[in-house]
């Protein structure tokens, strides 16, 4: 500013003076690298799952700021935000985002709502997955049927899909809430009454026990070991009925240090993991994701992707504020925007992959 007003100065005794210190006016009043703002409107319990001092202040480092949107306020009276993320629903937040998109166009919405949507249905969710054609390696989705009809019906509509048992019950709904992770085993055709529709009726599929988890962020990938279901032995009969089972792979079941069968606990394939993350960001049309897969018994190359979520649970995600904040560096640019010290990438590898 005091540069700028001393050259004023001296522009008013000559204009040719002017011409040849314009550059020099440009330079010095150009804005100093800003904070790159990104606002977050998420639960409380992601918050703090999400929203660790780590992130905050690895963030920081690189000229990234981390706010809190109050959901109490009109989201276009806060801000400027240059990103909004976000894990909430609802028509109200929706058209609190376009509100806001009309104001401030440049904003990045992560992600957009209507993908978000495709992934709160356990039909819609996998479809894309179903459609993937990727050479090599065979991946898809266990066979489903879908009943939104009456429960009596189900024991039909399974012998006419031809489905071979035990199938996963999985609530069709995936909001969220407890009731849509409630799961269970069907064991019998004689117990398939007993369901709770609308539910997706999945094969179960021998996997040797160990679920991998892929955390997508942008272009880079992630991917850790869980505990799952055990196998299943063909003509075991001290099973029927149905069970139902709690979150076998959650994050307290991290099979990372665990005396495994090292084939079953062989990670697939970085190509392979590439190519699908590749694939389904861009038909997802998500940037922030994870997926469940699991191999067909344990070893081999046939993979089947069981459940895909939004927002997942990053904060248990190695070295997730390094591979956040890069993400949103590398948001920052695309945006053309200069941040405080964000020019380098973390680059720490952990065995884990970027596309
Ligand atoms: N088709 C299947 N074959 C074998 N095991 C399965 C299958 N589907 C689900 N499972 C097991 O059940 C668990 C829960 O299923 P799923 O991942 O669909 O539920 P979720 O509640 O959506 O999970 P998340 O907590 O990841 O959102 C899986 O982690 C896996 O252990
Ligand atoms: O609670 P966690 O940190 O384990 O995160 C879980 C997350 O809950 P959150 O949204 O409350 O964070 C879940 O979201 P909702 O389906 O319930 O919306 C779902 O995405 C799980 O797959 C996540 O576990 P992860 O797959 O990453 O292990
Ligand atoms: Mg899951
Ligand atoms: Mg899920």
């Amino acid at each position: 500013m005091i540069v700028a007003r001393c050259v004023g100065k001296k522009l008013q005794n000559s204009r040719d003076v002017r011409t040849q210190i314009a550059p020099a006016v440009m330079a010095v009043a150009s804005p100093p690298p800003r904070s790159f703002t990104v606002g977050y409107a998420l639960t409380s319990k992601k918050i703090k799952s999400f929203i660790q001092p780590k992130l905050e202040s690895h963030a920081s480092t690189k000229g990234i700021r981390l706010v809190a949107i109050d959901r109490n306020k009109l989201l276009t009276e806060q801000g400027p935000f240059d990103v909004i993320l976000h894990k909430i629903t609802g028509k109200e937040w929706r058209q609190q985002l376009e509100d806001y998109k009309q104001k401030y166009p440049d904003v990045i919405v992560l992600d957009p709502p209507e993908a978000i949507q495709h992934l709160r249905n356990r039909q819609s969710m996998l479809q894309d997955v179903a459609q993937l054609d990727l050479c090599d390696c065979h991946v898809g989705v266990p066979r489903q049927l879908v009943i939104t009809g009456d429960a009596a019906s189900i024991p039909g509509s399974v012998a006419k899909a031809g489905l071979r048992l035990p199938l996963v019950a999985k609530p069709l709904v995936a909001d969220g809430t407890a009731k849509s992770h409630a799961m269970s085993l069907a064991y019998d055709k004689y117990c398939l009454t007993e369901l709770d529709p609308p539910l997706v009726l999945q094969e179960f599929v021998n996997h040797g026990g160990v679920l991998f988890k892929v955390y997508i962020v942008g272009d880079q990938i992630r991917v850790v070991r869980r505990f799952s279901l055990p196998d299943v032995q063909e003509g075991e009969d001290n099973c029927s009925g149905v069970i139902p089972f709690p979150r076998v792979s959650c994050a307290a079941a991290t099979a990372e240090e665990a005396d495994l069968d090292p084939q079953a606990a062989e990670l697939p394939p970085p190509q392979l993991l590439d190519c699908l993350s590749k694939e389904l960001r861009r038909r997802l049309g998500l940037r922030l994701f994870n997926l469940d897969i699991i191999r067909e018994g344990g070893a081999g190359n046939r993979y089947y992707v069981i459940d895909i979520n939004y927002f997942p649970g990053y904060g248990k995600m190695p070295d997730y504020e390094f591979v956040f904040t890069d993400f949103l560096l590398s948001l920052a640019r695309s945006k053309g925007q200069l941040v405080v010290g964000g020019g380098g990438a973390h680059g720490g590898g952990s065995g884990n992959t970027s596309s």
